[in-house]
């Protein structure tokens, strides 16, 4: 058992504002020391303390500087060592909202580099595994969210949660001896670095589509991602077994900042509840005198109990913003941190014995017991024994004789027919009959050859007489010789009989190889000489949970009856097929195509503009992809489509240059083998001396060797990449039409509002970074129309009929940017064409920023355009087209009406 407390470290965010009120000490106690100043001004405002300096200790601490990959090496690689020696872990991230917590845990939104701890730590897994063959490892996942007291399991694989509650839901059981269990979470097993990973983006997915505004879940729920290691060496019974829990608690913030300048404190507010029933745990299990810990009183703190205070080893990351207006929530997450760092847990070894082996052992055990019994009654079986039995027989009698140890003893369980069978045989013996199976038929052969090898004027009745003088020590030394030169000669002969085969055209046949870009199919080559691992596939496999078993023993023919020459054959045509893969996806020419088809879920990634399309009205469709043009996040979008697009490229090079190194290597290996056979047959090889020749083409070899393992690593970790952009890609996608969908059903609800009310609404704008905007709380659009000359002012009439949980939050900025300049007569024109349709027309489409021919839209400067508009919408507001009855196409008509007069209205154009 090992006693630790937990680990604490601080990370502080990135920001740009130069605030100077931390400061890192890196004394040489080994405990970093984190001091904040507190402004005069601040300080007065802390409840019951004016102090102004504080200063805290962590295990270590990491500026803004710190990259990701610093990050897990000196916080997560720790954990993950030795979960794989069977200690539980837990990493949670604790901090107020926006500090870090998710960018630690699981990663930036866009950038490969930016990947956090979690998908770090399962390529680090599965490379862990791959570097010791000589264990067996399994691992599950799970991903539970926790929102309001009740769990969601984010693995759900119909990827179709339009909200939290669509997920499955988690509940908690308790068994008799207080294990706490997690009913309806459901655990995926993940056999590679690519399943898990799918299993990873599939619960980011599922938790960003169910992301509300109303329920700001990131913010408000915790998310415990859990990777279930099991660990067998090859052979043994034992079994290790560590649960290793990434948790992403929700936003820490406890205290509402009220008063003019917001800067006056008040009194501390818990606005998450599970938080404050976690600090209690945390409180009780640092008191030493505290019995009674109440993990019980929330979900997280039952589903963590193990890591606080349990069997596990903690680690906790406080993640703080310096800027000055969240000092003191970051005071308040260090002193958290201080109090988790007094808390010790009991960390032990979880070994048990695997219980598949455990019931071949007894079961092996039972039939002894069985022949025991049958032995002492009498009733023995009657079946004959089977000539696999005799052979064994045979080896065990053998090897008794052969045993120069006078105490060795014969043992073949206590079945009567195989002690009756063992006398028969040592009776023969002792008569000088030999054996009677197919092991004394062996031994006959051997004694033949020798007779075959002595000299041949020797006189044979001499040889007999000094055969029988030789000690048996010595006989058995020839025997070995004999057998020795026996395979020898085997060997050659076989070598021969291919060479017939081949021989006349074998220099014709090396020609032809060199010429051919086509793998040698018919090489005999060897896995043998390729560094392990590298033949494992480049793509997706189901079947791989073979590479988590021991690695076999190639060269020889499988069990399944398959040569060498097949393995290398099927691994050839894999790494084609993921070149071919690779190909395809790049000739589909648009990096947004995902061809990435997880083999452990339904996680599949599609034509992305046609999957949002698909189901839209045509106007509906034009208006997207305004909205999509203007959208904040296109630029980061259409970056990783670049890189995505770089990347295939990449991946295809390489992977024709790791065919073209396995070629090589195998063509090599056949002017080894060839070189060898030539020698052997003209005799001229000395066998103290090297061939050079040989060794020459042995040293291109290890060349070729060395630039296959290069470049294929180099290709391995592409391919991970190309993974996540493809996911960025696909969660960029999803977040797009999320945001699409609810400005459409925000404009509709503002016509419907418009319909009661004759005053117009502004109109609204895609949040400047739409992910994070959604979890800020609302606030009224007619705080945002203040700074926003470009639209008009809203009445506070017609904020209550605003959907409030709806509203963006951007900045004013961001709010004038996607409606400005040619954008804008864009939308216009989409809208208009929609109208139009409305009315009988055909849509149209006019170019950015110029009229169109059909009169749908004008530019900005165009007169009909603005007259036409007031005809479709009359000076009171109310529409003077005619509606459809149906009441989504209504609402979309009238939504077309509403934008367009808002847009109008903020131009000037149009009556208020
Ligand atoms: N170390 C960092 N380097 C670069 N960007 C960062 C870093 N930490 C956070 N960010 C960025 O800051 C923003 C907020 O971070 P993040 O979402 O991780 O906060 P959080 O603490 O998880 O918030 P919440 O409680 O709302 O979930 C994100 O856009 C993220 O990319």
């Amino acid at each position: 058992m090992v006693k630790q407390g937990i680990k604490i470290f601080c990370r502080i965010k990135p920001t740009k504002a130069k605030t100077g009120l931390f400061e890192i000490d890196e004394d040489d106690s080994g405990f970093p020391k984190l001091s904040v100043v507190v402004p005069k001004d601040l300080a007065s405002g802390f409840i019951n303390n004016k102090k102004e300096e504080y200063s805290f200790r962590f295990d270590g601490l990491f500026d803004q500087y710190t990259k990701q990959d610093e990050i897990f090496d000196n916080v997560a690689k720790d954990v993950i060592d030795n979960c794989l020696l069977g200690y539980n872990g837990t990493i949670f991230a604790y901090g107020q909202t926006g500090s870090g917590k998710t960018f630690t845990i699981t990663g930036g939104p866009e950038r490969f580099i930016d990947r956090g701890i979690i998908p770090r730590m399962l390529t680090y897994l599965f490379e862990e595994y791959a570097k010791n063959p000589g264990h067996v490892y399994t691992t599950h996942i799970s991903y539970l969210e926790i929102y309001n007291e009740s769990g969601y399991d984010l693995l759900d694989p119909k990827h179709e949660a339009a909200k939290l509650e669509d997920l499955p839901k988690v509940s908690l059981m308790e068994d008799s001896d207080g294990n706490i269990h997690l009913k309806n979470l459901s655990i995926h097993q993940a056999s590679n670095e690519e399943e898990a990973l799918n299993l990873l983006f599939l619960g980011d997915t599922n938790r960003m589509i169910a992301e509300t505004p109303m329920n700001q879940a990131s913010t408000r729920s915790h998310c415990i991602f859990t990777i279930h290691v099991s660990v067998r060496e090859a052979g043994s019974a034992t079994i290790r077994r560590a649960k290793l829990h990434l948790v992403d608690l929700a936003g820490s913030e406890r205290v509402g900042k009220t008063g003019v300048g917001g800067t006056l404190l008040t009194e501390a507010k818990y606005i998450n509840l599970s938080l404050h029933y976690l600090e209690q745990v945390i409180v009780a299990l640092s008191e030493k005198s505290r019995t009674h810990i109440p993990y019980r009183n929330s979900m997280m703190t039952s589903v963590l109990r193990d890591s606080l205070g349990g069997n596990c080893m903690t680690t906790m990351i406080a993640t703080c913003s310096v800027e000055k207006k969240n000092i003191d929530e970051s005071i308040s997450t260090c002193r958290f941190a201080q109090r988790v760092a007094l808390i010790k847990n009991d960390a032990f070894l979880n070994e048990e014995i695997d219980p598949k082996l455990m019931i071949a052992r007894l079961k092996a055990e039972i039939q002894e017991l069985k022949n025991q019994l049958a032995l002492a009654t009498g009733e023995q079986s009657m079946d004959e024994l089977t000539d696999e039995d005799r052979e064994r027989l045979t080896e065990l009698v053998d090897s008794y004789i052969q045993d120069s140890d006078p105490e060795a003893t014969l043992n073949v369980g206590a079945d009567m027919r195989k002690i009756n069978e063992c006398f028969r045989m040592l009776k023969r013996l002792a008569q000088g009959k030999g054996f009677a199976s197919g092991g004394s038929r062996q031994k006959q052969r051997e004694e033949e050859r020798m007779e075959e090898q002595r000299m041949p004027n020797e006189d044979p009745m001499s040889s007999i007489d000094s055969v029988s003088t030789v000690n048996q020590a010595e006989m058995n030394k020839m025997k070995e010789l004999l057998k020795q030169r026996d395979n020898e000669i085997n060997i050659l002969v076989n070598m021969l009989k291919k060479e017939k085969k081949r021989a006349q055209d074998a220099l014709s046949q090396l020609h032809n190889r060199a010429g051919s870009h086509q793998p040698d199919l018919s090489a005999s080559s060897s896995d043998q000489d390729i560094p392990n691992g590298y033949n494992s596939n480049i793509t997706s496999s189901r079947a791989s949970d073979k590479s988590q078993e021991p690695h076999r023993s190639h060269g020889r023919r499988s069990r399944q009856g398959r040569t060498q020459s097949d393995e290398d054959y099927r691994s050839r045509d894999r790494d084609r097929q993921s070149v071919d893969q690779s190909d395809a996806m790049l000739r589909s020419g648009d990096g947004a195509r995902h061809k990435v088809e997880s083999s452990s879920s339904s996680y599949r990634l599609k034509d992305s503009k046609r999957k949002i399309l698909g189901d839209m009205s045509v106007g509906r469709q034009e208006a997207f992809e305004i909205f999509r043009r203007d959208y904040p996040n296109n630029a980061g979008i259409e970056d990783n489509k670049q890189q995505l697009k770089q990347r295939y490229s990449e991946a295809k090079a390489k992977g024709q240059f790791v065919n073209e190194c396995r070629q090589n290597i195998n063509k090599l290996k056949s002017q080894i083998e060839h070189r060898r056979l030539q020698l052997a047959m003209s005799g001229e090889q000395d066998p103290g001396q090297p061939d050079e020749v040989e060794q020459a083409l042995r040293q291109q070899m290890e060349q070729e060797k060395a630039n296959y393992k290069e470049i294929f690593n180099h290709l391995r970790s592409l391919k991970t990449e190309i993974e996540h952009l493809q996911h960025f890609l696909e969660k960029s996608r999803l977040q797009l039409q999320k945001d699409f969908e609810l400005w459409w059903a925000e404009q509709a609800a503002n016509v419907q509002a418009q319909q009661s009310l004759p005053q117009p609404q502004p109109p609204t704008a895609p949040p400047s970074n739409p992910s994070k905007a959604w979890r800020t709380p609302p606030i009224s659009p007619l705080k945002d129309q203040v700074s926003d000359h470009h639209t008009t002012t809203a009445t506070p009439h017609h904020q209550g009929h605003l959907p409030q949980s709806t509203v963006y939050t951007a900045d004013p900025a961001s709010a004038r940017r996607p409606y400005s300049g040619t954008s804008r007569n864009a939308l216009l024109g989409a809208l208009s064409a929609q109208v139009d349709r409305g009315g009988g027309r055909p849509p149209v489409v006019p170019p950015l920023g110029k009229p169109s021919s059909a009169g749908g839209v004008e530019g900005p400067e165009s007169k009909s355009s603005s007259r036409r508009s007031r005809s479709l919408v009359d000076s009171s507001g109310q529409s003077a087209v005619q509606l459809t009855g149906d009441k989504r196409a209504d609402a979309d008509i009238m939504a077309f009406i509403k934008a367009r007069q808002n847009l109008l209205q903020a131009r000037g154009q149009a009556p208020r």
